[in-house]
This record gives structure tokens, C-alpha cells and sequence, in this order.
């Protein structure tokens, strides 16, 4: 069993829970994110928002939080590699950054689409 395909899936399972884990546990960026991403949550049971809104909002919040967890192991690759200042690393850590700020725009964009009308109807 332990080194079986199934056995392997469940180690890799077990190895990205504890990832998962970190991230939530250790990261205050993403602790920020996953915060408003269980505020938005909670706005989406209160306005009674539609499946297809449910599924826009939560791949917005899923795209963001898969990427700043992506941009936190580059981050850390990163410093690991090099400690050191080093240009080519800043550049390396902003382009990564770059990536989470592009999808956190898109998610705010996504936000206002589903929200807005809700916002307007109930003024
Ligand atoms: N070793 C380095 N060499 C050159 N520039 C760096 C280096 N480390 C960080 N920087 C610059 O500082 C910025 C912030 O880097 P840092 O590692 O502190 O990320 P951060 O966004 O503050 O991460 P977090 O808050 O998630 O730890 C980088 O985007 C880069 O421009």
C-alpha cells in the first residue's frame, strides 16, 4: 500500500493539507485574502446571489488564493537560492507579485459585477 499509486496520491494529499496548513497558519497575506474571501462569502448567502455568481466568486477567490500561495513558495525558493539582495531577485519576487496583484484586480472587478446591482436594488 505505502508505495502503491494510491498510497502515493494519499502521501501527496497529506503533504499539500500540510501546505494548505502553512500558508493559512504562517502567511499574513494570505490570512488577509482568505479573510475577505469568507467576507465575500458571507455577503453572497446574504444577498442570495445566483450559481453562476457562486461559481464567478468562488474561482475569483480560489484564482487568488491559488496564486498568492504559488507567489509565497517563490518567494521563498527565492530567498533560499540567494539571501542575499540581489537584482535579479527582486525582479524574480516582483514578477510573481505581479501575478497575485493581476488576479486580486480581477477579483475586485468580478466583485463589483456580481455586487453592484444587489447594492443599487436594495437602496
Ligand atoms: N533579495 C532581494 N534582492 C532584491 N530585491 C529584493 C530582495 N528581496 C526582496 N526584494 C524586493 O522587495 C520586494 C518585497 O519582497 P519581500 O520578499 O519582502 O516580499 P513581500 O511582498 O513583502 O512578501 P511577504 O509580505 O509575502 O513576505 C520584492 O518584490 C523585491 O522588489
Amino acid at each position: 500500500m505505502k508505495n502503491s499509486f494510491l498510497g502515493k496520491r494519499i502521501k501527496s494529499v497529506k503533504y499539500a493539507t500540510y501546505g494548505a496548513y502553512l500558508l493559512l497558519k504562517k502567511e499574513p497575506s494570505i490570512q488577509v485574502q482568505a479573510s475577505i474571501g469568507v467576507l465575500v462569502t458571507l455577503a453572497g448567502f446574504y444577498f442570495e446571489i445566483t450559481r453562476e455568481e457562486w461559481m464567478a466568486q468562488t474561482l475569483a477567490i480560489a484564482m487568488v488564493l491559488g496564486l498568492e500561495g504559488a507567489n509565497t513558495a517563490i518567494e521563498a525558493i527565492a530567498d533560499f537560492i540567494h539571501p542575499d539582495f540581489h537584482f535579479k531577485i527582486g525582479r524574480i519576487k516582483d514578477l510573481a507579485a505581479g501575478a497575485v496583484f493581476l488576479a486580486a484586480i480581477l477579483a475586485v472587478i468580478i466583485g463589483i459585477i456580481i455586487y453592484l446591482p444587489y447594492i443599487q436594488h436594495s437602496f
